[in-house]
């Protein structure tokens, strides 16, 4: 399984990602840079990693979703290729009418940085398989605008459908988000947004391995 983690000016996750993909799939992803205009077939997981993508000017992502390479990452999704985004990289694929929904800025109007509970909400997809329904996860947060929301139609549908993912446990959500929503997928079940970050849990040195499912998951590598 090859992946690629795209970078662009300001996002400042990308290397933990890399780290982390590296780590679990034991292959180094390849980088794709914001102007290129497309990403080989070979690849089967591209990975948007957070930070602050051209300073959050606008809104989070609004800049980085109308960047060439979002064609190349949307084109790739259309012929089933895997995207994952996390925190900014969610962002960017609301932004780019990837996901459903909007991220608005964290009711507490203050940047949040802790761990939280995250609940495994459904566990057949793709993303998420290397876990159980209703599994607890340990997992850090880091954001300014986190606060999911998308309207009664589209909650309803992304219920509905199992398309809500990953929700901040009972007491835990840090930013006021919607149904405590954390993370959602496409219909399609092949593009996932989260705003927590799986990857600053993959090993003892992080504290814990909580997060290293969604990698075994969406890499293929579930030990049997
Ligand atoms: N860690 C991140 O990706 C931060 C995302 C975004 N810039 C925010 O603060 O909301």
């Amino acid at each position: 399984m090859k992946s690629a983690v795209l970078q662009l000016p300001g996002l400042n996750r990308d290397r933990d990602m890399i780290a982390a993909l590296t780590k679990i799939s034991g292959k180094a992803p390849l980088t794709v840079w914001q102007t290129e205009t497309e990403i080989p077939e070979s690849v089967d997981l591209i990975v948007i990693p957070g930070g602050f993508s051209y300073g959050d000017y606008l809104r989070c992502g609004a800049i980085a979703a109308r960047m060439p390479v979002m064609q190349a990452v949307k084109a790739a999704a259309e012929r089933g290729t895997k995207v994952l985004g996390v925190c900014n990289g969610f962002q960017i694929l609301v932004e780019a009418g990837m996901l459903p929904g909007a991220l608005m800025r964290n009711a507490s109007l203050k940047f949040v940085c802790k761990e939280i509970k995250l609940e495994v909400v459904n566990a057949e997809t793709d993303f998420t398989r290397a876990y159980s329904k209703g599994q607890i996860l340990r997992c850090p947060v880091a954001h300014h605008d986190g606060n999911y929301f998308a309207d009664d139609k589209t909650l309803k549908r992304l219920e509905d459908n199992g398309q809500v993912v990953f929700r901040y446990a009972e007491g835990t959500n840090p930013n006021g988000s919607i149904h405590d929503i954390a993370g959602v997928i496409n219909a399609r079940g092949n593009v996932l947004g989260m705003m927590p970050h799986p990857e600053n849990l993959i090993e003892a040195a992080h504290g814990g391995s909580d997060g290293r499912g969604l990698f075994a998951s969406a890499l293929d590598v579930i030990a049997a």
